[in-house]
């Protein structure tokens, strides 16, 4: 149903409009979880999606809009949400996941940044954050988490991409979502953060060279995710430990999940691998937003057999 409206890009605005509908729509199987608000107050709701069945003990977490200027990640969130609603007890996947763990769906991340694209400057990354002492705005809340904060790889200048912040947390978006994980880190198995773009499906660690514990596990689960996706939509997507398989990237999200507890923490680039960069058009939603699901699954699934 509405099928057209997941395949295009929508305002900040619209975005908050569709929580509150998929909310009062679906009530059954929706919660709505204010976890904090943006440096410019706007608020962070995550979706809280559950099977019809009673508590289960597992949860995994799902990020899209980290970054302002990767639109194909909202659009994966909300295509997420939708097929997951619309295929709970239809497909035995999107069943046995939401039979087995609750899912927590931060569709925009970064509100600000992703206002800051539709009125202002389409490749704008970061959050739109006042830094004091520098006529630069916003830092870099995949560089603001507290894993090697502020090494190489990020930035320490206000006026960069990568700017780290003042400290680790110092962003309010950064500060809201590290909270909610703690508190929530004996149920959460599963972390998944989604950007764009360059087709990769990476795990820590981004923030060093170093390999994490369960390293062959998780190449084995990005490996199996690409040959799918080669497969079933003949497209390419690499993979393996982000230092390696990118570029150096301290004080991010996944490495710091990694940290907390969270085994299981990946960061997809999804489409495409520069033709339009972030400027996907919108024609490219359904398959860009399957590859992702498609990745999605396999890898929760191995999560529920083996928490
Ligand atoms: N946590 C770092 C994962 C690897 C880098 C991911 C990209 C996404 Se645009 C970045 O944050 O630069
Ligand atoms: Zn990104
Ligand atoms: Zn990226």
């Amino acid at each position: 149903s509405g099928g057209v409206f997941y395949e295009r890009y929508h305002s900040l605005e619209d975005i908050y409009y569709w929580i509150n509908k998929t909310n009062q729509d679906h009530s059954d199987m929706v919660k709505i979880i204010l976890i904090g608000s943006s440096s410019e107050k706007r608020p962070l709701y995550v979706i809280k999606l559950s099977g019809r069945r009673d508590e289960v003990k597992r949860a995994m977490w799902l990020d899209c809009g980290i970054h302002a200027r990767e639109w194909i990640a909202p659009a994966f969130c909300m295509w997420f949400v939708k097929y997951a609603i619309e295929f709970y007890n239809q497909n035995t996947e999107i069943t046995e996941m939401l039979n087995n763990m609750d899912i927590y769906v931060l569709t925009v991340m970064n509100p600000d940044g992703y206002k800051y694209t539709w009125t202002t400057d389409r490749m704008w990354r970061k959050n739109r954050s006042v830094n004091k002492d520098s006529e630069c705005a916003g830092a870099d809340l995949n560089r603001n988490f507290d894993a090697n904060w502020c090494t190489t790889g990020a930035s320490s200048n206000p006026c960069d991409p990568t700017y780290c912040g003042q400290f680790p947390e110092s962003e309010p978006e950064t500060q809201a979502v590290a909270q909610f994980l703690r508190s929530h880190k004996d149920t959460v198995k599963l972390y998944l953060s989604i950007h764009s773009y360059s087709q990769m499906l990476l795990f820590p660690y981004s923030c060093s060279y170093d390999e994490a514990p369960n390293h062959n596990e998780l190449f084995e689960l990005v490996k199996e995710a690409s040959t799918k996706i080669r497969r079933y939509y003949r497209n390419i997507y690499k993979y393996g430990p982000g230092a390696k398989t990118i570029y150096l990237a301290p004080g991010g999200s996944d490495d710091w999940a990694y940290n907390l507890g969270i085994k299981y923490s990946f960061t997809f680039e999804l489409q495409d691998r520069g033709r339009y960069g972030f400027l996907l058009p919108p024609s490219f939603i359904p398959q860009a937003c399957n590859e992702a699901l498609l990745a999605s699954k396999i890898i929760a699934l191995h999560v529920i057999k083996n928490t």
